[in-house]
């Protein structure tokens, strides 16, 4: 008996490690097929760029998720090296080449999105992260008007309401204080009230926290910072997904209002559609969800289910809810890119007196009462503080993301480039907003350039290249709004106030991380200002 197992232990050994050779070699064999595969045979092997990149997605991964949104910044490095047009994983190509925004954002394009970035924000049912063109195209037709310049100019009363009460506050409790007010706090109560009185008739009322603060969109910024690894392990949100909604709480107690946010979006929606809905009664206007119900979409696509991604702030759900991390839905889209955008214009206008002073005198031409803002219209016809809105775009980047799109059956033709059909292709607003074969001096604020002509130095009108918003049939749903919260929140502001900044600088306003949102330096306390 002891003489058989003797014999038989190194004979199971032997075969145990047997097979572990064999599966080492058989993947090892899989994964250098792969790689020659990717590096020689791929439809995108003749495309430039680092080969670790081309053989896996692990160095976007690298940088993106272990260094914290730093692709963004080697996406400039590989271009120096590699040119114009660089292969920046196995599946994709990132082009930097200015007129190829005429590609990318061409109005009758019918391309996807990238399917792996589907789950990343939470809310794959929404117009946003809706993958196929045709699919997109009906689901945002559906909410489109609600969105429309018409509809927009309705609400204009109630944006200059919101800044002027901004304005009653910093002078009443700031003036002469010696205290400091942090604006991306003050711009964020105001555009979260704005957004969320228009599109579900219930304005949260953030501008009268005593500080400003919005406890929902700072969970929400916290949880940007996943936004990557969602995106490169989509796993981890199916884990999420399973976590009881007190154990969010528990970990992060501002959760709360993101959760009972939530809770009120599904009940809205729930009551419009068994027709109790008296969301509305106090405002003129429907609510999203009515127009979206109202709307020829199929009944599939009317399921609560549905529609609470379209309105919602993108999302991790987790039990019956959702955590939520800021994107490109409704409340989130509306949110931190316009306040972000009004907070760093303020910075850059009164970084530069020159700058303020022209704006103060354009504005008291129209402006002859501080506390009767005039039209949006009137407004809009300024050139000087028009050329301040479209400065701010280019600069501050509302979106850092790339754009990636796939053109699913034909190639993409652009100068001698061709990109195989199946591809996925992208660009950045950062690099398209500071190439410097377009813009004079690309990291400094110069509203000037807006002005006269607005010629690019190709010759080419500047607005071509202007990206912010995005063009083409996914360019931004909030643009009307977004504009008007811009125009009406730098005029009342500026007519009304003296400002001058408290110990802050550009480390405030500048980029250092990738979020989907520009994330500036981790340390900075946002931008400051004393009210004189
Ligand atoms: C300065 C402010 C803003 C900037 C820079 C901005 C930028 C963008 C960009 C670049 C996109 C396209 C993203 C992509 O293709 O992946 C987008 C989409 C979107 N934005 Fe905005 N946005 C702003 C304000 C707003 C506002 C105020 C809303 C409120 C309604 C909003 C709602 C949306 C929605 C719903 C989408 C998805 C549209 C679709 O896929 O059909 N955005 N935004």
């Amino acid at each position: 008996m002891a003489f058989e197992q003797v014999e038989e232990s190194p004979r199971s050994l032997s075969s145990t490690a047997l097979r572990f050779i064999l599966l080492a070699t058989l993947l090892l064999l899989w994964g250098t097929s792969l790689a020659i595969y990717r590096l020689f045979f791929s439809p995108l092997s003749k495309f430039p760029g680092p080969k670790l990149a081309a053989v896996t997605g692990w160095v976007e991964t690298y940088h993106d998720v272990f260094r914290g949104g730093q692709l963004i910044f080697k996406l400039g490095e590989w271009h120096e090296e590699y040119g114009p047009i660089v292969r920046i994983n196995p599946w994709e190509v990132h082009i930097a080449d200015p007129d190829f925004v005429q590609v990318l954002f061409a109005s009758n394009s019918q391309f996807d999105k990238k399917i792996e970035w589907k789950y990343r924000t939470g809310i794959p049912h929404s117009s946003f992260d809706t993958i196929e063109h045709q699919h997109h195209r009906m689901r945002r037709s559906a909410v489109a008007p609600f969105f429309s310049k018409q509809k927009i100019l309705g609400i204009t009363d109630f944006i200059s309401q919101k800044a002027q009460r901004l304005c009653d506050r910093l002078e009443t409790e700031f003036a002469g204080s010696g205290r400091p007010a942090i604006l991306n706090n003050c711009f964020t109560a105001m555009t979260f009230d704005v957004i969320t009185h228009y599109a579900f008739a219930r304005s949260f009322e953030y501008m009268e926290d005593p500080n400003f603060e919005a406890p929902f969109t700072n969970a929400a910024k916290e949880l940007a910072t996943t936004l990557h690894t969602m995106g490169h392990f989509p796993w981890l949100l199916s884990l999420l997904q399973g976590l009881p909604q007190k154990w969010s709480v528990a970990m992060n107690p501002a959760m709360g209002a993101i959760f009972g946010f939530h809770g009120e979006i599904e009940d809205q929606i729930r009551a419009i559609k068994s027709g109790s809905n008296d969301a509305h009664k106090d405002v003129e206007h429907k609510t999203v969800f009515s127009e979206l119900l109202n709307s020829d979409l199929p009944t599939e696509e009317k399921a609560v289910e549905r529609l609470k991604h379209e309105g919602k702030p993108t999302h991790l759900h987790t039990q019956n809810t959702t955590l939520t991390c800021p994107g490109g839905s409704i409340v989130a889209g509306g949110v931190e890119t316009t306040s972000t955008a009004l907070s760093k214009a303020t910075f850059y206008v009164l970084e530069n007196p020159a700058i303020a002073t022209r704006l103060r005198a354009e504005l008291d031409s129209v402006f002859p009462d501080p506390r009767i803002t005039p039209s949006l219209a009137t407004l809009e016809a300024l050139p000087y503080l028009s050329a301040i809105v479209n400065e701010t775009l280019r600069i501050t980047i509302g979106i850092s993301s790339r754009t990636a799109r796939k053109s699913r059956k034909a190639p993409i033709i652009f100068k001698d480039i061709i990109i195989p059909a199946g591809a996925d292709f992208s660009m950045t607003a950062y690099y398209t907003h500071t190439d410097p074969r377009i813009w004079d001096k690309p990291h400094e604020f110069v509203p000037e350039r807006w002005l006269g002509k607005a010629l690019a130095k190709n010759d080419e009108p500047l607005s071509k290249y202007l990206v912010a918003f995005s063009k083409g049939p996914r360019m931004c749903l909030g643009i009307n709004l977004a504009r008007a919260e811009l125009y009406i929140g730098m005029a009342v502001v500026f007519r009304r106030l003296e400002l001058e900044l408290f110990e802050t600088g550009r480390a405030a306003v500048e980029m250092k991380a990738d979020y989907f949102i520009p994330f500036p330096d981790r340390a900075t306390k946002g931008v400051r200002v004393l009210v004189k």
